[in-house]
């Protein structure tokens, strides 16, 4: 049995590690940060705080050790917030195993360098790109969790890597397909995340589906445009990882960035957002990197734009529909 460790207990490592512990070949571990999450995973197979109401399987095993999670594993899911990756893999650098697979399941960049997490693993971490692997797709985690079948894309340059990924993370109600378009793959879930906030604000102002659909669209444009120019390749932003996860993320009342958009359109302020939001938001951090790195390639991105002036308080939502609906130029399928 391959021993594998998950990194993050909140709801989306959590839920990974039950995907994986749901593969009868794999004998899984999980890092928390809480030791009152680690027990009551092993003694009652619950995570109450961040996955209500869903029994993991009893070989589920967790610790807040981290050489303990890490030590044999063969395969590494790192799941944590964007903003702290590069903390945390200075502290467990060394306790990394050699020649372990890295799998990156976040979808944020880095604030203050705009680096993708696939980039901050092997800068910080010095892990060669071929045992990089990244997963994405539309999989928001309470659904999955309960079992509702799902797909997502294991995204590596090597294909001994991401097919050992997507073998791992595979099993009845969970399919993990395979490609080799690693920025496209991680950018689609990166940039689904502004394009979720943007409507959910249209869906707090009290737009109808009309508004949202019009979003959706020209948010699918306008990030397609930012992605190709950075070298994803077209076709993987119409896959599971852009288009499939940008329907998701834009649609569920569980996704925590429409969640934050619809606050930001009700007309709290970003900060009061913040201190509501008990899990991670990461579009509300990726504003930033993403509008200066396509500053950067002098791409337009007008939907992104209102909703970094909403964020900052220089533009009432209420304003903002009429804009993110026209203005972008280099339309795809208009
Ligand atoms: N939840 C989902 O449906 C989902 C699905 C796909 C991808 N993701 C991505 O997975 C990543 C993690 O999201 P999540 O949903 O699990 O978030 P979460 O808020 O539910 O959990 C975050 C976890 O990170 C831990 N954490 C917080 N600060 C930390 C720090 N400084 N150092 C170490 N650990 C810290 C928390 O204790 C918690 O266990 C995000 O990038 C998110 O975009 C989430
Ligand atoms: O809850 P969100 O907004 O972080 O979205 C979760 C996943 O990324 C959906 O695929």
């Amino acid at each position: 049995m391959a021993k594998i460790a998950v990194m993050g207990a909140g709801s989306w490592g959590t839920t990974f590690a039950k995907v994986l512990a749901d593969n009868p070949a794999n004998q899984v571990m999980l890092w928390a940060r809480r030791d009152d999450i680690a027990d009551e995973i092993n003694t009652d197979n619950r995570n109450g705080d961040y996955l209500p109401g869903i029994a993991l399987p009893k070989t589920l095993a967790a610790s807040t050790d981290v050489a303990e999670v890490l030590s044999g594993a063969t395969q590494v899911y790192l799941s944590v917030p964007s903003q702290s990756l590069r903390d945390n893999l200075e502290e467990w650098g060394s306790l990394l195993p050699k020649d372990a697979i890295v799998v990156s399941l976040m979808k944020g960049v880095e604030k203050d360098t705009g680096l993708r997490m696939s980039e901050v693993i092997e800068k910080v971490a010095g892990v060669d790109p071929s045992r990089i692997c990244v997963v994405s797709g539309p999989n928001l985690s309470l659904e999955i969790a309960a079992e509702e079948p799902t797909a997502s894309v294991a995204s590596s340059v090597s294909e001994e890597t991401r097919t050992a990924v997507a073998e791992a993370a595979s099993n009845e109600y969970f399919t993990t397909f395979t490609n080799k378009d690693v920025i496209g793959t991680e950018f689609g879930g990166i940039l689904k995340n502004l394009i979720a906030v943007a409507i959910g604000i249209v869906n707090g102002v009290g737009y109808g589906q009309n508004t949202k659909a019009s979003i959706m669209t020209r948010g699918l444009a306008e990030v397609t445009r930012f992605a190709v120019a950075y070298g994803a390749k077209e076709k993987t932003m119409v896959g599971l990882a852009g288009l499939g996860d940008l329907i998701a993320t834009s649609e569920s009342s569980l996704s925590r960035n429409h969640k934050a958009g619809e606050m930001l359109g009700k007309g709290y302020t970003l900060r009061e957002v913040q201190r509501r939001m008990a899990q991670t938001a990461e579009g509300l951090s990726s504003v930033a990197p993403i509008l200066q790195l396509a500053k950067t390639k002098g791409i337009s991105m007008p939907i992104v734009e209102q909703v970094q002036l909403v964020l900052d308080g220089k533009m009432n939502p209420r304003d903002i529909a009429p804009h993110l609906t026209h203005g972008a130029d280099g339309p795809i399928g208009e």
